[in-house]
């Protein structure tokens, strides 16, 4: 490996100053033997460190070894010079962590990796040699020349169909795989380091990174300017411990080369975690708990949402359609109910959504009591990755909306797969009632007969309400307001012996 030409790193400053402070000692016949000695020793201590890393460490492969010796051959003022990039790359950006990438890729067991700011390839290739098989690696990089320059020596590798380069800014890309709803089990920004906080709030912020993975910062000691007397941290990292008041993170810097900070984004410490289930003869309600709903745009879903909201939940929104999710959320902050909640788009019926969802609530609020299970005939899905931070928690209330059809065949209207999914609705309900009801997690579900909403009002369901009307005793069709104090009931502590149950509002049509 070539010696590098500018000191990057506090250890190479430390050699080029000690060098000087050699060289006048040399120079002057005053200073003590002993003093030049000491200084001689320091030196050496700082100048062999990097090469015995380098000769301790394992070999890197050899497309690594044939990109990296590129990179340091290639003339890359004659690039600049021939337009091929908007600025001058020196050498020097190409990281010297590829192995130790390589192994934190390996023992976090990352599957997804972002890295922001690509160069040559040579931090890409390393990561995703340590990614499994089915890994993947996005790399952003600006300069359309480094993608034609990397991608021959990435073809040789085993590794290459891991690899997906985004061209352009990489602030756009992050805003494109957000829109996308992708998320990463660990992102490595080393790109343009005035916007690094940016970067960092970005994915934060939006998502991107897993709730269990890391964000690694190359460059954190920025040529030792961060921890002098008289230099300030532009970037803020040395203070940074918190990207807003939801979002915590834990890190530390490892002081290899420039420096790597390794930042772990971490829930808020749950408040009800560990509850015990309180036995004082006063009815807890729902208030300063975290409840979602989904399905919550519109119908009944939106009114589960208020009703949890008024009852004093935080409650996240969620549903397929991004407006209808947003809209029924700003109902909800309206300032006559002040409710605090989040929309949040996700379609439950794919798992990464799923897991996204729960990510970005735990993440906000740190914890989920309540999970209204309300979407179509997908909520098994969401139970199950709920369930995994209800029962690690040790308290939980599940609501599953079921329907009256979980009971009865309803007609004259034919409707199998509906009835068949809603029995097995009450059917999934029952049994994790029973099984998780000692981890604390109590699963119920709502039954409700023919709802009023703008679903039956479809031109096909029309001509049928008389003929069911006469079938429900109640004589009229149920109001999602019928439903709404069932929600905050079965989310309360109100119903803490109540598991497994089908809480049936249907005006006695059941019966008839
Ligand atoms: C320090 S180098 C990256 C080194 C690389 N990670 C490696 O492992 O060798 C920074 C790279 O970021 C790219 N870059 C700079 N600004 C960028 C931006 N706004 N968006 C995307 N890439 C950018 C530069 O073109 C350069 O190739």
């Amino acid at each position: 490996v070539q010696t590098k030409s500018i000191s990057d790193t506090p250890m190479e400053f430390m050699v080029d100053f000690l060098t000087k402070a050699i060289e006048i000692a040399d120079g002057n016949a005053n200073i003590p033997e002993e003093l030049r000695v000491n200084l001689q020793k320091a030196l050496d201590i700082a100048c062999d460190l990097d090469g015995y890393l380098e000769k301790m460490s394992s070999q890197e492969s050899a497309p690594l070894a044939e990109l990296y010796q590129k990179t340091m051959e290639h003339n890359w003022e004659k690039v600049v010079e021939e337009g091929k990039t908007q600025f001058r790359l020196p050498k020097e950006c190409v990281t010297s962590q590829g192995q130790t990438l390589n192994v934190l890729v390996h023992m976090s067991k990352a599957k997804t990796i972002l890295e922001i700011g690509m160069f040559t390839g040579y931090g890409s290739l390393s990561m995703a040699g340590g990614l499994p098989e089915d890994g993947s690696l996005v790399a952003c990089e600006l300069q359309p020349y480094l993608k034609e320059f990397a991608q021959p020596i990435f073809d040789k590798s085993p590794h290459d169909r891991k690899i997906t380069v985004k061209i352009g800014s990489a602030m756009d890309t992050l805003k494109e795989l957000a829109a996308a709803a992708e998320q990463f089990d660990m992102v490595f920004v080393d790109a343009d380091k005035n916007n690094y906080m940016n970067y960092y709030k970005f994915i934060l912020d939006h998502n991107l990174l897993r709730l269990s993975g890391v964000i690694c910062v190359n460059n954190s000691l920025f040529k030792p300017k961060v921890y002098l007397k008289d230099t300030s941290d532009e970037n803020g990292f040395g203070i940074f411990s918190c990207v807003n008041e939801e979002v915590f993170v834990f890190k530390v810097i490892l002081p290899l080369r420039d420096g790597i900070s390794i930042i772990r984004r971490v829930p808020m410490a749950p408040a009800c975690a560990g509850t015990q289930v309180t036995y004082n003869a006063i009815f807890r309600g729902v208030n300063g708990r975290v409840a979602y709903v989904t399905g919550a745009g519109q119908g009944i879903g939106r009114v589960f949402a208020h009703a949890l909201g008024e009852a004093g939940a935080k409650v996240a929104v969620v549903d397929l359609d991004q407006g209808k999710a947003e809209g029924v959320a700003e109902e909800l902050t309206l300032k006559d109910k002040g409710i605090n909640c989040i929309a949040i788009t996700a379609d439950i019926g794919k798992s990464v959504n799923v897991e996204r969802m729960i990510d970005s609530i735990v993440s906000k609020w740190g914890e989920i009591q309540i999970a209204c299970n309300n979407a179509g005939v997908h909520m098994d899905s969401a139970s199950e990755d709920t369930s995994n931070v209800m029962l690690k928690q040790g308290y939980g209330k599940i609501i599953d909306t079921a329907s009256m059809a979980s009971l009865i065949v309803s007609h004259p209207q034919k409707q199998l797969a509906y009835n068949t999914s809603k029995a097995g609705v009450l059917k999934l309900t029952q049994t994790l009632g029973t099984e998780w009801i000692d981890r604390g997690v109590r699963v119920n579900c709502i039954s409700p007969g023919i709802v009023d909403t703008s679903l039956i009002h479809s031109e096909s369901l029309r001509p049928l309400v008389q003929r069911w009307l006469s079938d429900i005793p109640a004589g009229r069709l149920a109001l999602v307001t019928d439903l709404q104090a069932a929600v905050v009931y079965l989310a309360s502590d109100a119903s803490d012996y109540m598991t497994g149950h089908n809480l049936v509002i249907e005006g006695g049509q059941s019966l008839w």
